[in-house]
């Protein structure tokens, strides 16, 4: 099948930085190993590229231009990226995607729907620059969705709620049609609530999530994630394992989006810092009591906010101390280079 570059997801905002470097190829990141990337290019072929820096610095999803030895030599700005605190080491970042346009946020007509749970998700769809969509499903197996994605709604202007049976071809296209081709998507929400459902109806491909196996350069068999997959309809859905644990980190931003509502009412407050508690002249708690704001969505954004600050305060406080260890070993080496002197 031939492919054009702007098949791939290539837009004018990456055009515009060829234009700088134009003897060099776009490649898209497919994979990110831990010495080497995988690239699709305009033909759809794909290529084991060599990094510049270090292949943590890459995402799945990125654009980038290499140079006719298959060298990476630029990585190009990006428009959105997902990213997470690596699992276990701290504070490391781990970039999970980039360049994704729509991030699919799926929950369930049943037990799993939960607000506070889309609004982090909303707020991380918002700080990654990724436009959201939310996905109910198991519309099928509920008396009435059409409540579920009405409360869904109700919490950011404007918002797409779409309700279905993932189980349904004919539902899927609705989907589709928010990630149309040459855009790409993404998909998380929590275990069972359909995701494997929705990317095997979505790329018309079962095992979407699982890895390919391949010959590696010494013939062995080596088993490679590939995380693009083409959708019916020539949009792009990016799966990556980390793409299921992703928490909140360094989001004011995208928190602050999506209770732009309250925002707006708190600048009206009396007191510049005030806390919404029972401060005198608090415009949120006013909108409270006339019935405008649900007490459970302060009571949610506070929350949001304060797990927001833990994670971001953690990574500064990390950082903090790596300083403060650095500097500990610099003064033992001190006292140890001067004792060996006397
Ligand atoms: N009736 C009905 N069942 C569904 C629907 N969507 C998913 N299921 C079923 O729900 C179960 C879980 O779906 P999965 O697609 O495996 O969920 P997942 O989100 O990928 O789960 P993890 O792999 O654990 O993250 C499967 O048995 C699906 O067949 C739906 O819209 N209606
Ligand atoms: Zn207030």
């Amino acid at each position: 099948m031939s492919k054009t570059l702007s098949d791939l997801g290539w837009s004018s905002h990456f055009a515009a930085q060829h234009a700088v470097n134009p003897t060099c190829t776009p490649h898209r990141i497919n994979a990110v190993h831990r010495d080497r990337l995988i690239g699709l290019n305009a033909l759809g072929d794909t290529s084991d590229l060599t990094p510049d820096r270090s292949t943590g610095e890459f995402a799945v999803g990125d654009w980038i231009l290499a140079d006719d030895q298959n060298r990476i030599r630029h990585l190009l700005e990006r428009k959105s990226l997902l990213q997470r605190r690596a699992a276990g080491t701290g504070a490391q970042v781990q970039l999970i995607a980039a360049n994704v346009d729509v991030l699919y946020i799926v929950s369930s007509c049943n037990a799993d729907f939960n607000l506070a749970r889309l609004e982090r998700y909303l707020a991380l769809a918002h700080q990654a620059g990724c436009y959201p969509v939310v996905v109910l499903t198991k519309a099928d197996s509920c008396p009435d969705p059409e409540n579920y994605a009405s409360q869904a709604s109700s919490l950011v202007r404007f918002l797409t709620v779409l309700t279905v049976n993932a189980l349904e071809a004919s539902e899927i296209d609705p989907i589709l049609s928010w990630c149309p081709a040459g855009q790409t998507a993404a998909l998380v929400g929590s275990s069972g609530v359909g995701k494997t459902t929705l990317a095997n109806a979505m790329t018309g491909q079962a095992g979407t999530t699982a890895g390919i196996r391949e010959d590696d350069a010494r013939g062995r068999h080596t088993t490679t994630h590939r995380a693009l997959h083409p959708m019916r309809n020539g949009g792009w859905l990016i799966d990556t394992p980390g793409m299921r644990a992703l928490r909140l980190m360094d989001a004011q931003n995208g928190v602050d989006e999506v209770f732009s509502d309250l925002l707006e009412l708190a600048a009206r407050c009396r007191f510049s810092d005030c806390q919404h508690q029972a401060e005198p002249g608090c415009a949120v708690q006013e909108a409270i009591a006339n019935g405008v704001i649900e007490p459970d969505r302060l009571a949610r954004w506070h929350k949001l906010r304060r797990e927001d600050q833990r994670n971001s305060e953690t990574l500064a406080q990390s950082r903090a101390r790596d300083k403060a260890f650095g500097k500990m070993v610099r003064s033992v080496m001190h006292d140890k280079k001067s004792r060996s002197r006397h």
